[in-house]
């Protein structure tokens, strides 16, 4: 047990942090680095130079350096850095850390696992004790995340490079019951980690909650955050915060856009891109390979890469949660000798969290949708991700693809391609990323979907679920915003429901409304012109009519979206409870 500190070792300890803190102050300004340049063309400096101050107000240069050691940073934060085994920076820790030290705003741009998160730690930290923050400060900066996972992720990074700091730090995500706690600690707190819509709710709910003084923003994932999504909710949350402040923005696939930037009234921030030059937008270590695979064949292939890499970790994206649900369900029943996972937005938040945290530990097959697709950092490294459907865009490509291959490690990955959506390959090439365009090797495929039908007939909330599945892939390529690549008219609709195991095909009305004329001349048969307002009414075609009815629920964004069982289509509640128990039987089973 430690011995309580005498008055006399606390005063002790105050006036060397004072000393410290008065030290770093004089050395950041003496050696600031000049705004517009990049630190990574100085040279380092020579090994076993001297460090800190050198002279009567002469101190080392620090832009250009190599090691953490070499920066003005409090022994704190150092401690904590080498003890976690952080010894050299990564490069945009270099080119990122002298300009953020002095207060600027900062605009980070580096490839996906290069080290971002502690490059904006670092100057919170720092920050903070230079301000002598303590408890009573109250809120000194705010880190936002688009997702919880990451937020939860980030907080732990600061946890643990700060840990000989005395700041307190909250976990302000969506999700979690405790917003009646969260709100009496609130103001206590020095470092919120948040997702937007939390933070915001606490700003319209919490009594008194004050961010008046708050020092630092950070945006991770930065043009996430700033996108269409999250509009009213950032616009909310920076109208609540003071001008005054220094502004970082990190991300793989930054923006430059001068509006977004305005909106955050950023003050000439340096815009650090260090991959910029690189011949790729992706991780060196990074092996893309690109498949062209019919859609009623793609669960075929996905099966068949289960089955041959029963010892690798491989992280799976679709695009919706229906998808992750059905997919994960009906390959859980027929037992591919690994581990089966999945993460989606409309679960539950402690199950989210117990998820991620066991695919961190155990090799397994994670399903997910696109909410893993950003920051995460998986802990034992992610061997494969396979993309099941094509991303809306090149952005969430090197998102999702660079879960994998971060910072020293090597990783594969592989994109399942439509017949179709062979425009996306023009696209990666412009944005330099290198694929590797591969023809499935059509002897070695396992074909599942006679299994899946089989499973259908026997299980009939999985036809639920593929029914669900189906109506959403197709809406999710409908509303796809980059026409170049997606049509949903060019799709093989029967041999697609065919392939999920179903016994007919749905017909999908929502089609109708839109694109009517297009279809007649197309795949009229998958229009029935005289409905016009009932969407979503499922009916069968390849046989009786099938009777799901879908609420507006399908038209809903996966992402970031609020666990919620009410609104489980239209299955009862008892239905729901069988069908929740029934997984988690499974899922015991198979751990
Ligand atoms: N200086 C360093 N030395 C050694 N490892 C580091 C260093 N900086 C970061 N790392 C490690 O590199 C990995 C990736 O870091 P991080 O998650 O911050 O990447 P990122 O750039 O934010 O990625 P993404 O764009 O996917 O969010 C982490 O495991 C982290 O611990």
């Amino acid at each position: 047990m430690r011995r309580p500190k005498s008055k006399e070792f606390r005063k002790q300890q105050r006036l060397s942090e004072e000393d410290e803190i008065n030290l770093l102050n004089s050395w950041i300004q003496a050696q600031k680095p000049d705004s517009g340049t990049n630190p990574m063309s100085l040279k380092p400096l020579p090994k076993n130079s001297p460090v800190g101050r050198l002279g009567d107000n002469t101190f080392s240069r620090y832009a250009g350096v190599v090691r953490f050691e070499q920066l003005p940073l409090s022994k704190k934060t150092k401690d904590a850095l080498r003890a976690s085994k952080f010894v050299s920076m990564t490069d945009i820790q270099r080119a990122s850390l002298p300009h953020s030290l002095c207060g600027r705003d900062v605009l980070g741009a580096a490839k996906t696992g290069s080290g971002k998160t502690l490059a904006f730690i670092i100057p919170v930290l720092e920050k903070l004790y230079r301000e002598r923050w303590d408890v009573e400060a109250g809120v000194g900066s705010i880190i936002i995340s688009p997702t919880r996972e990451l937020a939860a992720q980030i907080f732990d990074v600061l946890t643990s490079v700060g840990k000989n700091h005395g700041f307190s730090a909250g976990l302000l995500i969506g999700g979690r019951k405790e917003v009646a706690i969260e709100k009496e600690s609130v103001n206590k707190l020095n470092v919120l980690i948040c997702t937007p819509g939390r933070l915001l709710q606490h700003m319209d709910e919490t009594p008194y909650f004050d961010c008046s003084e708050m020092k630092v923003l950070v945006l991770d994932e930065a043009d996430r955050i700033l996108d269409s999504g999250f509009k009213r909710e950032l616009n909310a949350i920076i109208s609540q915060l003071p001008k005054r402040r220094q502004t970082m923005l990190f991300s793989a696939t930054q923006t430059k856009s001068v509006q977004d930037l305005a909106r955050l009234s950023l003050k000439d921030p340096e815009y650090l891109s260090v991959h910029e030059e690189s011949i790729t937008a992706t991780p060196t270590l990074l092996k893309q390979i690109v498949m062209t695979v019919p859609l009623d064949q793609k669960l075929d292939m996905l099966w068949s890469f289960i089955k041959t890499h029963l010892q690798s970790k491989t992280l799976v994206f679709l695009s919706s949660c229906k998808q992750v649900k059905y997919v994960f369900e009906a390959f859980k029943k027929l037992h591919p000798g690994i581990p089966l996972k999945c993460l989606h937005g409309r679960m539950k938040q402690e199950k989210r969290m117990a998820i991620y945290s066991e695919f961190c530990e155990k090799r397994s097959v994670l399903f997910s949708t696109d909410v893993a697709a950003r920051g995460l950092d998986f802990n034992k490294a992610v061997d494969w991700v396979v993309q099941v459907d094509c991303p809306e865009n090149v952005a969430s490509y090197i998102h999702r693809v660079g879960r994998t291959a971060r910072y020293k490690s090597d990783g594969k990955s592989v994109l399942f391609l439509l017949p179709s959506e062979t425009q996306m390959l023009e696209k990666l090439k412009a944005a330099k990323v290198p694929v590797h365009l591969t023809k499935p090797r059509k002897e070695l495929l396992q074909p599942v979907s006679s299994l899946l039908a089989s499973l259908l007939v026997k299980y009939p909330e999985l036809q639920l679920r593929a029914q669900r599945a189906f109506v959403t892939y197709l809406r999710s390529i409908h509303l796809q915003k980059d026409k170049e690549i997606f049509d949903v008219l060019k799709l093989p609709i029967d041999e697609y429901s065919a392939s999920l195991g179903l016994p007919m095909t749905p017909k999908i009305r929502f089609l109708n409304r839109n694109i009517k004329s297009k279809a007649v001349s197309t795949k009229s048969s998958l229009v029935e012109p005289e409905v016009r307002n009932k969407e979503n009414v499922l009916e069968g075609s390849r046989g009786k009519p099938a009777t799901v009815v879908f609420k507006d629920e399908e038209t809903e964004n996966d992402l970031l979206h609020a666990a919620d069982t009410s609104s489980e289509g239209n299955m009862t509640s008892t239905e729901i409870g069988e069908l929740v128990n029934s997984f988690i039987k499974e899922e015991k089973a198979q751990d």
